[in-house]
């Protein structure tokens, strides 16, 4: 495949060590030999954003629980007490720090969000459809390779999502 153009939130670097091209992703920071997914291809005369989308995406997110949270318990913290807006007020001072660039999204979501996926920065790994609750399914589905959610509720909690690939 030519030089096109990568999934946005990815770099071709040149490995030091053996001369050999590879591929970072700036987001994760996680590197690979392989090209990553190319982006889909807009047939020519399609109507932008008319394709049938991508049968799976990777993301991470961030999940702040509530009391209300279908099991308000995490490693973080073993009864969950805080209210929805409070949930809700954290996510979106967690998600301004990102923005603004004072903080990345895997030191947050390893330090604050309760999921286990903290421990891989919030990474979900790839998942297609039907395998997360809807909400959160649609929101992921709707991001492009690199941008980040607004908040989204579950019945876990509150979470900000990020699509890696
Ligand atoms: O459901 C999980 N964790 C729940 C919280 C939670 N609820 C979610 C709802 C949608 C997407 C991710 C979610 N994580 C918990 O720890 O109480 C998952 C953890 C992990 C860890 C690695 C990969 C996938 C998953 S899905």
């Amino acid at each position: 495949m030519a030089d096109e153009q990568l999934p946005s939130g990815w770099e071709k670097r040149l490995s030091r060590s053996t001369g050999q091209t590879y591929y970072l992703n700036l987001h994760t920071k996680e590197s690979q030999w392989d090209r990553p997914d190319k982006p889909a291809e807009p047939k020519s005369g399609a109507v932008s954003g008319g394709g049938p989308g991508p049968d799976k995406v990777q993301c991470s997110h961030l999940l702040v629980k509530h009391e209300h949270s279908r099991r308000p318990s995490s490693w973080r913290e073993e009864n969950i007490t805080r209210s929805k807006e409070e949930a809700l007020e954290s996510i979106k001072s967690y998600r301004e720090k990102i923005v603004s660039g004072q903080a990345s999204f895997a030191e947050l979501a390893q330090k604050y969000s309760d999921c286990s996926s903290a421990k891989r920065g919030g990474d979900l790994g790839p998942f297609g459809h039907g395998a997360m609750q809807r909400p959160f399914e649609e929101a992921a589905f709707a991001l492009k390779v690199g941008e980040l959610s607004e908040p989204v509720f579950t019945d876990s909690g509150v979470h900000i999502i990020l699509r890696t690939a």
